[in-house]
């Protein structure tokens, strides 16, 4: 069946590049504008791409990775590597990796959930440490971060679409899929991940449709999920987060599939709020309900999902106007158990729970 999905027709949500003057800036999608206005920024401060991070301009767990990284980068570019310069090589180099580490803490600490931030930044700090070492100058090293970035980017569009190609696979023909918040090409460099899933099962011509809950309080899938999917081209349906039941209850949904902020070694899963009661809901109604993630996501140093640091926003996301005498609890994510999930799909593959944790760490090296 030939399918009409262009996925042309999506924007990437960060870049790393430089300015006319030779400083690297990152470009990146405001989300917070969407759906109604499709708005570029650009800055070359670190400072303003946490910022950014912070305030859900730059939100999903693989694109607030690349963009932690990028934030790395424009640091030791535009600042770092100005400032070293006068010392000799091998002091100027401890100079660096000395005034990077708190950059780098920073940076990490702007969201706490998603461990793609931590991931990214400990990648570009080792990438730091390992230059320093060969004896490279503060210079060279802003330029190799510089690079590591764009690395970075490439490997996530590739590793999506492994992950789109893995979790296609598992789709029925004509399937109505159930989506929780965005884990589409907005939350990543590009392609995304459980909709990746989405789009490569829709250019085999096997999704009648998918739905989108709203996901309250910031609304990823009712303002980014429905645009992102209707731009491609992919049938799609808004609903309130309190219908998901309703409609697996009147067999109207053939399969879950939601993205992950962090996945701990006994297959346990941190994903935005609501994610837990939707897989309750489809292990009740005998849907199947995975979870696409790539390695970056992962972290074994947790044995379970207990330990997984859950973020808490603004009560006014919740409750613009404030109620006196009226608390608010905003968690904005919660951890699914792994017998709940049906698998978790991969770059490597598809996985039980219980194994996926083991199984990617043998494949990363
Ligand atoms: C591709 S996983 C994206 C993941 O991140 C989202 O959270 P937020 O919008 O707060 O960054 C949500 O948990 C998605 O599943």
């Amino acid at each position: 069946m030939q399918s009409s999905i262009d996925l042309t027709r999506l924007p990437r949500s960060v870049r790393l590049g430089r300015d006319a003057d030779g400083r690297a800036e990152l470009t990146y999608l405001d989300e917070r504008l969407l759906p109604g206005e499709e708005c570029f920024c650009s800055t070359g401060s670190w400072r303003c791409v946490v910022d950014a991070i912070k305030t859900l301009a730059v939100r999903g767990a693989p694109a607030i990775g690349a963009a932690g990284a990028a934030a790395v980068a424009l640091w030791a570019v535009n600042e770092g590597a100005r400032g070293a310069v006068s010392h000799g090589c091998a002091e100027a180099g401890e100079s660096f990796l000395a005034e990077l580490r708190p950059v780098a803490a920073e940076i990490s600490a702007a969201r706490p959930t998603a461990v793609n931030l931590t991931w990214a930044t400990a990648r570009m700090e080792s990438f730091a440490k390992r230059l320093v070492a060969e004896g490279a100058a503060p210079g060279e090293v802003a330029d190799s971060l510089f690079d590591e970035v764009l690395r970075i980017e490439r490997e996530d569009e590739k590793v999506n679409r492994a992950i789109g190609a893995a979790g296609a696979a598992l789709i029925p023909e004509h399937a109505r899929i159930l989506t929780h918040c965005n884990a589409g090409s907005l939350a990543t460099v590009f392609f995304g991940t459980a909709l990746g899933v989405v789009y490569a099962a829709a250019e085999q011509g096997k999704v009648e449709r998918v739905f989108a809950d709203e996901t309250r309080p910031v609304g990823q899938g009712a303002r980014l999920t429905s645009w992102e999917l209707s731009r491609a081209g992919v049938p799609v349906t808004v609903i309130c987060d309190n219908m998901a039941a309703s409609l697996m209850g009147k067999e109207m949904i053939d399969f879950v599939v939601v993205g992950a902020d962090r996945i701990a070694a006994n297959g346990d899963v941190a994903n935005k709020i609501g994610t837990y009661g939707v897989a309750v809901l489809a292990h009740h109604h005998s849907i199947p309900f995975y979870v696409a993630a790539p390695a970056s996501t992962f972290d074994v140093s947790l044995p379970d999902g207990s330990a997984i640091p859950i973020e808490e926003r603004d009560p006014s996301e919740v409750l613009p106007q404030p109620i006196d005498g009226v608390d608010v609890y905003n968690p904005a994510f919660d951890v699914t158990p792994a017998e709940l999930i049906s698998g978790i799909i991969t770059e490597f593959g598809v996985f039980p729970p219980q194994d996926a944790a083991r199984e990617v760490a043998a494949r990363v090296g």
